[in-house]
């Protein structure tokens, strides 16, 4: 089952063009969704929450059209973005008491719970809570009505790595009794190592890349070596590659085939996310 169907999607913004001609993510999953800055990722997001207009295309979330029926959708999602948008001046308190109502399954023991846990000073206001509490705050707002379905857009970034640890590690906690689904943008790719199940990477308003998280541990590697060992075979397998006056490197995703072209003289070296960022992003530059 997929929690969210994206068909034919265009959306133009300046000289922007996100085009997804097909992306499913699927449901009770966590999907990293990682790609360059101005590549789409909060755009992709905006559009599922129906921020913004579709130029083309059709958004699917539970399998209800997000154009039409957006209101029943964001009932059950949890969605953390930039800016928040709380007012500043209320307390996170005042704030839990002018959202919680509009949500049937709002649960104030969960809300309790995330807020001692974060050590969050309820009556402060919103204004006066650092940047990385601001964000805790809103990831808390975001969880506690139970959403089946939790879209973050960059909610780890600037945060430290001990907040940034706690923030994955309740979503994985959550996970584990709710029924849910987690579709989250981030730059930061170690992120993805402790909580992900699928990764979509986007390059220039396109997803280039969409797999699992299994297959993306063991399945690609940085392939090296002399000029002399790169034949047309093995070229047309490697992505991104580079040539030099000595020899290449590229990217290769192991398959049968891949496997028969590699010789002695290669170097093969296991992949990680970012070196399949780098090189997919490299490769789809051409
Ligand atoms: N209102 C707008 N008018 C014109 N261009 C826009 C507008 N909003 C976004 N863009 C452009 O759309 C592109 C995609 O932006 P988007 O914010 O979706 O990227 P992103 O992948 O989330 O980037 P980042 O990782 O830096 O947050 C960028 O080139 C951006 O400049």
């Amino acid at each position: 089952m997929n929690v969210i169907e994206i068909d034919n999607v265009k959306k133009t913004l300046g000289n922007f063009t996100l085009d997804i001609p097909h992306l499913a993510i699927k449901e009770g999953y966590i999907t990293g969704f990682i790609g360059q800055n101005g590549s789409g990722k909060t755009t992709t997001l905006k559009l599922i929450m129906n921020l913004l207009k579709l130029d083309g295309g059709q958004i699917k979330v539970f399998g209800k059209d997000v154009a039409t029926e957006s209101k029943q959708i964001h009932e059950q999602i949890g969605f953390v973005g930039e800016p928040t948008g709380y007012m500043t001046e209320a307390t996170l308190e005042q704030t839990k008491q002018m959202i919680a109502p509009f949500y049937k399954t709002w649960d104030d023991a969960l809300f309790n719970k995330y807020v001692k846990a974060f050590q969050l000073d309820t009556s402060k206001k919103i204004k006066e809570l650092s940047q990385g509490q601001n964000k805790q705050a809103a990831l808390i707002m975001a969880l506690s009505h139970r959403p089946k379905l939790i879209l973050l857009d960059e909610a780890t970034a600037n945060l430290d790595p001990v907040i940034r640890a706690q923030i994955l590690d309740i979503l994985m906690e959550h996970m584990q009794s709710e029924e849910v689904s987690v579709f989250y943008s981030t730059h930061i790719t170690s992120d993805l190592d402790k909580a992900s199940d699928y990764v979509v990477m986007m390059n220039n308003g396109k997803v280039v890349l969409y797999e699992d998280k299994e297959t993306l541990d063991s399945k690609y590697l940085i392939i090296k070596g002399p000029k002399k060992a790169l034949n047309d075979t093995l070229e047309k397998e490697l992505i991104g590659i580079q040539k030099n006056a000595f020899g290449f490197e590229g990217l290769a995703r192991l398959s049968e085939n891949m496997a028969k072209t590699l010789g002695n003289e290669l170097i093969c070296e296991k992949a990680n996310i970012e070196d399949i960022m780098i090189f997919t992003q490299r490769g789809s530059r051409k």
